[in-house]
């Protein structure tokens, strides 16, 4: 007997690799970004990027699956949706767990539009709730006990992304932070505060591809 499961469905498939092929444009994308990019506030730095998907690797959107298959979470929570490559991963999981919900969040509108009419086109939109605008106002109010936390925002926010989200973090949940190698520099400041044994989380640094921090909350 063959079994299969939502990563496999055509319409997911096809959406999917699409995408990554896209993604393979982001270097010519990013040079046009203006000089100083990264010195912008972060709705500027959302519009100025909006042609960048910057998605996790292929290996790491498995790994998200995967791990969203083993902890049945109820609520996945999503920091930095771009065109939703992450975002199809964690859906997919939650389908085939038959329980559960995504929330993510985005701040380019450009990448919401295409995002949804994505989510739709797959199937998947019905456990997707799009929060748009910035995280740290977005998800400043959610209901926990959160179970699965997907960081993949920008780098410099991660952390207070991360402290806002952390009263109602389930113990044994997991938060994932993604790029822990490629923007170690931006990621420092999060890395020092998850790694340091005072603030409560158990690391490991999972070398897929930019690296990924997987933290589980003591
Ligand atoms: C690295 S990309 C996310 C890639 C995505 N996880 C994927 O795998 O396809 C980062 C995204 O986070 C968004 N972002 C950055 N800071 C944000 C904030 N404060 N609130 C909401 N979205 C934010 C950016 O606009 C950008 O699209």
């Amino acid at each position: 007997m063959t079994l299969t499961h939502t990563l496999a469905d055509p319409r997911v498939e096809t959406a999917i690799s699409r995408m990554f092929k896209l993604a393979e444009q982001d270097g010519t994308a990013q040079a046009q970004l203006p000089p100083g990019a990264l010195d912008m506030a972060p709705q500027a730095l959302a519009d100025a990027a909006a042609g960048i998907y910057m998605p996790i690797s292929a290996d790491g959107g498995k790994l998200l699956y995967n791990l969203v298959r083993a902890i049945r979470p109820a609520t996945v929570v999503e920091f930095g949706m771009s065109y939703g490559i992450s975002t199809l991963h964690l859906a997919a999981a939650v389908r085939d767990n038959g329980t559960g919900r995504v929330i993510t969040t985005e701040m380019s509108k450009e990448k919401i539009a295409a995002a949804r009419r994505t989510f739709t086109e797959t199937g998947l939109d019905d456990l997707i709730t799009v929060l748009e605008g910035d995280a740290r106002e977005t998800l400043a109010d959610l209901e926990g006990p959160l179970e699965l936390v997907l960081l993949d925002g920008w780098k410099d926010l991660c952390l207070p992304v991360l402290r806002m989200l952390e009263p109602i973090l389930r113990p044994g949940a997991l938060v994932v932070a993604d790029d822990i190698d490629q923007l170690e520099g931006p990621m420092r400041p999060y890395l020092d505060y998850v790694r340091d044994p005072a603030n409560g989380y158990q690391n490991v640094s999972f070398p897929i591809e930019d690296g990924m921090e997987i933290s589980c909350r003591l």
